[in-house]
Formats: structure tokens, sequence, C-alpha cells
């Protein structure tokens, strides 16, 4: 085979509709929330004016409306770094220029509650992912104005209610099955505020490519004081989902995104 017949994946799909999110050029904004779970797209819907449902395949779906004069998007990630790096890819490819996650996460510290908001002040680099994309010491880290902007809009939407916001460290890690008593025990030691699967891939990506991106999450739970588990917080971790959403919306509002 000559050289010239290998794949350059960095030409592939630009100036197409998309192979995995299923979305072409001109029909997103130059902003996109990220939500893991695609039945959550249609709850940043429920703020949004004009929507338009763009796509839906696999595990990414695609909405896009209008909030306050900006035109907004709303992709799904998946769950954890690879499908998240081929959906920040491909939206990039399609003109989106900043990127906000609206996840779940856990708590790492005491008092981290569920339904209160995290804000990620940068990434532990625990996937696979990223260590195909850069050296193992490159960081994993928001935008900082992005990052900003939301602690200071969740503290605003959150005042005079029982939701916190915490910002911080997170880690980002691939195996939510795999996390031993161990190692959370460590993220506690080392101050890591809380854990989700995405963050890692979204801000890598990013830096990478020249994109902006931040991160707010709700609380699922808390795997440190075990004063919540997965049931029973679904109520809490919803109203999280809401704030955490605003915020975003707000946030690229704000800063014109
Ligand atoms: O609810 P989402 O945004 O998917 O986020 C969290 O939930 C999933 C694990 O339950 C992981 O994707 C984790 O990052
Ligand atoms: O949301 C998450 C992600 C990783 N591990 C958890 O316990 N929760």
């Amino acid at each position: 085979m000559s050289e010239s017949a290998v794949v350059d994946k960095d030409a592939v799909g630009v100036g197409e509709r998309q192979y995995h999110i299923a979305v072409a050029p001109g029909e997103v904004s130059s902003v996109a929330l990220l939500p893991g779970d695609p039945f959550r797209v249609p709850l940043v819907a429920e703020f949004l004016t004009d929507v338009k449902t763009v796509a839906h395949n696999r595990e990414h779906m695609t909405m896009t409306g209008w909030y306050k004069g900006r035109h907004i998007t709303a992709t799904s990630t998946g769950m954890g770094c690879p499908s998240t790096a081929i959906a920040v890819e491909e939206l990039i490819r399609v003109g989106v220029t900043s990127f906000i996650r609206v996840g779940s996460s856990a708590g790492l510290q005491p008092g981290v509650k569920p339904g209160d908001l995290l804000v990620s002040e940068g990434a532990l680099r625990n996937d696979g992912t990223t260590a195909a994309y850069a050296h193992h010491g490159f960081p994993a880290v928001p935008d900082l104005q992005i990052a900003l902007t939301l602690a200071e809009i969740a503290r605003e939407l959150t005042s005079g209610t029982d939701a916190a916001v915490h910002s911080g460290i997170n880690a980002s890690d691939d195996a939510f099955y795999a996390e031993t008593p161990e190692w959370i025990a460590e993220l506690n030691r080392l101050g890591v505020l809380n854990v989700e699967m995405e963050s890692a891939a979204l801000y890598v990506v990013a830096r990478l490519r020249g994109v902006r991106a931040g991160m707010i999450c709700s609380t699922s739970s808390n795997l440190i004081d075990g004063t919540s588990l997965y049931s029973g917080v679904k109520e809490a971790l919803k109203e999280g989902w809401m704030r955490s959403i605003e915020a975003a919306l707000e946030t690229a509002v704000r800063l014109e995104l």
C-alpha cells in the first residue's frame, strides 16, 4: 500500500454530515451544551424557543433552539471519554467553538450533597482516550473564563435554596464499577472534589483543537460520607441538572459564546 492511501483522520468528515453525530455544517450554533445522556437533551430544550431536533444517531442526540437571543445546541456525548472525544471532534467540524458539559457527578468530599452544583477547575486524567492525544503530563483544564462565569452564575441561581455550589478539581475516570474504596479514598485525600467520566476528553480535545470548554455538574451521590447512594436521590439530582443547564445557558449569553 502506498503511503498516500493511508487515511488522515484530521481530514475525515470536514465539510460533511458527520459519521457518528449525523449533524452537518450549518445545522448547529457556535456553542453546545453537552449532557451525557440523550434523554437529558430535551431538558435543555425546555429552556429554548423555536426548538429543532437535528439528529439522533447512536448515543448522540442533537437539538437546537434559542435562549435570550442566542442560538444554542445541545448534544449528548454518551458515557465516557471515547464517545465524548468523537462528539466533540465532530461538533467542531460542523462549527461549534464553545462547549459546556452539563453532567452528573459523585461527590468525594464531605458536605457535598445530591443536587449541589459542581464547577470544574480541572480534571485528573484517569482515562485511556486522552493518552492517545497527549503526553500524560498535559493538563486537562477548562477555559478559565467559562469556569469562573459558571460558578458566579450558579451561586446567583442557588442563592436562597438548599443547594450549594462547589468549585474544584474533579477526577475523570473510565471505569464506573472499578472505582475501589482505595481509589475513592486516594482521590479524597488529594482533595479532589468529585468524579465523572467525560471531562478529560472534553478538555484535552478542546485545547488541542483551539476551542473553549467548561463543565458544571449536578451531584448524584457522595462516595465518601455514604449518606446518599445511587437510589432515592433522583429529584435532587434533576433539580441540579435544571440549575446547571440554566447556569450554562446564562454563561453562553454573558460571554456571547
Ligand atoms: O449523567 P452523565 O452526564 O452521563 O455523567 C455521569 O453519569 C455517568 C455515570 O453514571 C457518566 O457518564 C458520568 O460522567
Ligand atoms: O458519576 C459518576 C462517575 C464516576 N463514578 C461515580 O460514582 N459517579
